[in-house]
Parts: C-alpha cells; structure tokens; sequence
C-alpha cells in the first residue's frame, strides 16, 4: 500500500530537483516598487540569510513621553517625601544625542535619545505635575537659552516612586544586533519582515526566482466559463482552482488547458511551453478509462502512475518525462475530480515546492480537533474530509466525502484527516486537521 507520506516523499524529491535552477533575484523593497508593482512581491522567499546592517534600535532610547533621569535620583522617593527634581532641556524623537545631569529630570519623548546619563525614563503621568511645563520655561535643546537656563529658575517636577534603572528605556540592539542574522534563507515575505529589512536601511532583498509551472488540465468535455456548453460538457473550474492554489504559494503559472483526449495534442503544448517551464502540472487523464490522456502521453516518456491510499486523490502520477534526448521535464499528474486535485494540491505539490524553495516547515501545521458528529470512513484509505472547525474546537463535516462536492469545498475551512485504519469516527474522537482558509 502506498500512503500519502510515501507519495509526498516521492513527489517532494522529484520537485527539489528544480531547486537549484531555480536560483535568486533582487527585489527592490522601495515603498515605488511596493506601490508600482504588488504583485512581484507576492509570496516571494528569502533566497539567503539577511545579516543584519545595523542593530535595532539603533540608540537607546525612550519607549515614553516622560523624564529621563538617573534612577539612583530618586532611591528615596515616597508620596510622603517626593523627590524634586530641576527641569532640564527636552530631548524629542529626532533631536541629537544630549547630555543629561546628574539631580535633574530631562523631558525625554517617545523615540527620543536617552541623554548620556541617564538611565531610566518616568512616563509623565507619573511625574507631578503629569504634564510637562509649557514654553517658554522649557526651553527645546536647539533654542540659544538651552545650555543657559539658570537652574534657580527651572520649573521643578516630582517624584514619588523610585525607578529601576532601565525602566521605559529601548536599549540599543535589543531587537536585533548588527551583524546577527536579521531573517533565515526561506522566509517569506510578509509585512513585518518587508518592514523590518526595510527598517534596517536596505532597499532590497535577495528572493528565490519564481517557480514556472506549465499547468494543463485535461478533459475534451471541459469548456472555458463565458462560452455555450453542449450536452455533457462542462466548464473549467481546475485551471482557475490550481492556477491560484500555484500563486498562492508563488509560483508563476502558464495554463494552457488540453481540450483533447489525444496523447500528441497534450505533447504538442508540452513542446511549445517547455522552453519557459520548471515543472509541468497536469489535471484529470490518469484513472483507468479508455483514453487517459496524460497516461497515454507520458506513461511512455517515464512518468509512473499509481494509486496512492487516500480518498480523494486516489489516482495520482509523478516522474521525469523525457521529452527529447537531452530535455527531461518533471511531471506532477492529479486526479481530475475537483476536489481530488485541490486536495491532491494541499497533500503533495504545496509541500513539495514549498520545499524547493526552502520554506520549512513545508507542510500545513497539524492540529487536533474533536468530531462534532459521528461518520465513517473507508478504512483502507487515509482519508481527507472538508470541514469546519467551531470555536469550541470541534469539527464538523461540510459535504460528503465525494471528489465532485466542489461547492462543500468551497464552504469549508479544514481539511480533517482519517487515518488507515479508522472505519467509525465517534462523536468527540480526536482528529488531526489542516486549516486551508490561509
Ligand atoms: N474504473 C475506475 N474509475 C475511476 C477510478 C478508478 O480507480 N477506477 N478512480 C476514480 C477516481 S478516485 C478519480 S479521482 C477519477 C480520476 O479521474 P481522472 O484523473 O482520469 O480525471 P477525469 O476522468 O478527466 O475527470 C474526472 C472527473 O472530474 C471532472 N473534471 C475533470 N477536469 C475538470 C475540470 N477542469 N473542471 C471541472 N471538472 C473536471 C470530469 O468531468 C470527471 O467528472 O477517476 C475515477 N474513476
Ligand atoms: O480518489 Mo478520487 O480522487 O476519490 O475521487
């Protein structure tokens, strides 16, 4: 018997060949090139390690509007004995670096530099008063009277609690060092890493190219949405399906449908696109009719066929076609059913190219959940079921387990796994799931 992890083994090393043409390129991460150009940064991975330029923060500084001060300043602060401090020069986000001394309080603003000297930030509400003294008796540190305030004249501010050293201050590197490495070699990229490769100063980064996928779904009844069906036909919902169910993981997909039963019209579009193509996708063609079409046209180039214990997505193919002495092209078959081929998707070609493109974990993350409702399920196959998980942690089955029930799909938003061997499901047994909705 063949279970779906050998399968996924299989398929996933057939894919990594890809890997290393797959190489690098530069991505520009400018807010022009973000705004002029979304798509290119639609699930893009990082193609190397990003050491980090500089360190975050880059100074220390202040996480309040408040006072800087040296905590040791106010060791004896009580309600009943406040310390007073003299109001130096206020330091805001953006000011210079400023001394602070000793048996004052400097008003400090969020992100601004801690002066030398001080150690410690007490946010304003704290302070009485708990609001900062209005010009012109605080004076900015780059007006001509800074330096020269006579302290006698300084408004005063008080403290009633002591403060750890420390306290409300954003030390240099404590987010990240200079030198450390800043983001791991298959990241992908998403807001908080494009914002803080960003806020280390780089303007681009070094992503995996694209995998190119030639995805043809097959079935000469299958007809494009817009045009008149005849008696059994029906329309293409594979292409739009797995095209996206590809993007979404980031690779650049060309959907050339085959709309022809016959093994040389398939070759015919494999040998026009293959010039461009890592990995050829094919869709339906693979059970046991009397003209399979994506059996028939790379059964004799290499590609094997098999069943896998999984229900649905039974039928499946992968393999090397040789398509001409020196061109060999690597060859994912899915089933044709609809649902078959999304789950097909989620079992094997996402894990499998995430892989080839260094994201680990490739897999979707396993969690367990509790049946809402008693079912069976064939205890010969692994099987998958659509559903839906509840607040409360239950699951709930959405659509029966048939490999046509497209629209229950549509409706659920976890995959629920029945493992071989696993013929009665009971009311609140426990299940592993995948979340598909993200
Ligand atoms: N005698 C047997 N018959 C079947 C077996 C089997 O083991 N023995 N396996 C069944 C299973 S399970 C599946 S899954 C399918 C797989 O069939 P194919 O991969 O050959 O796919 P097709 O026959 O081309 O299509 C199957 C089904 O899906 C519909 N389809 C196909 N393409 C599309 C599309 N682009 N959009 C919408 N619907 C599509 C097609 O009309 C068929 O209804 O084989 C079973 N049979
Ligand atoms: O295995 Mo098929 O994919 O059930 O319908």
């Amino acid at each position: 018997m063949r279970t779906i992890d050998d399968h996924r083994r299989d398929v996933t090393a057939l894919v990594g060949t890809i890997s290393a043409s797959l190489g690098s390129e530069e991505l520009s991460i400018t807010p022009a090139a973000l705004t002029g150009d979304p798509a290119a940064f639609a699930q893009r991975v990082l193609a190397s390690d990003i050491i980090a330029p500089s360190s975050l923060p880059s100074f220390d500084n202040s996480q309040m509007d408040g006072y800087a001060v040296l905590a040791a300043d106010l060791s004896t602060a009580t309600s009943d004995a406040p310390v007073r401090l003299p109001v130096a020069a206020r330091v805001a986000a953006g000011d210079p670096f400023a001394e602070h001394a000793v048996g004052t309080a400097t008003p400090v603003m969020t992100g601004a530099p801690i002066p030398a000297g001080a150690d410690a930030v007490v946010p304003i509400e704290r302070a009485d008063p708990p609001v900062f003294p209005a010009f012109p008796e605080l004076p900015a540190l780059s007006e001509p009277s800074a330096g020269g305030m006579r302290p006698e004249l300084a408004p005063t501010v008080g403290f009633v609690d002591p403060v750890e050293a420390g306290t409300f201050v954003r030390t240099a590197g404590s987010d990240i060092r200079s030198g450390q490495v800043l983001l791991r070699r298959g990241t992908r990229l998403g807001a908080a890493q494009l914002g803080v490769i960003a806020g280390t100063g780089a303007t681009s980064v070094t992503v995996r190219r694209r995998p190119r996928v030639l995805l043809i779904s097959t079935g000469h009844e299958i007809r494009d949405p817009g045009t008149e069906l005849l008696p059994g036909q029906i329309y293409d919902a594979n292409t739009p399906a797995l095209t996206f169910a590809l993007q979404s993981i980031g690779c650049a997909v060309t959907a050339v449908p085959c709309r022809s039963d016959d093994a040389a019209d398939l070759l015919a579009i494999v040998d026009r696109e293959a010039p461009g193509v890592d990995l050829v996708v094919t869709v339906g063609g693979v059970s046991a009719g009397t003209r399979e079409v994506v059996r028939d046209a790379f059964g004799p180039l290499g590609v094997d066929f098999m069943k896998v214990a999984m229900q649905p997505g039974g039928p499946q193919g992968f393999g090397l076609a040789r398509l001409s002495p020196t061109r060999e092209l690597p060859v994912v078959s899915l089933p044709g059913n609809p649902v078959s081929a999304l789950v097909s998707f989620e079992a094997f070609l996402r894990p499998a190219l995430l892989t080839a493109l260094g994201v680990a974990p490739a897999l979707r993350e396993s969690r367990r959940g509790r049946a809402a409702h008693p079912f069976t399920s064939p205890p010969g196959s692994h099987q998958l079921r659509r559903g839906i998980v509840h607040d409360d942690g239950t699951l709930e089955l959405v659509g029966g387990p048939s490999s046509h029930l497209l629209h229950s799909y549509a409706e659920s938003t976890v995959l629920v796994h029945v493992p071989i061997g696993t013929s009665d499901v009971a009311l609140g047994d426990e299940l592993d799931y995948w979340r598909i909705d993200g």
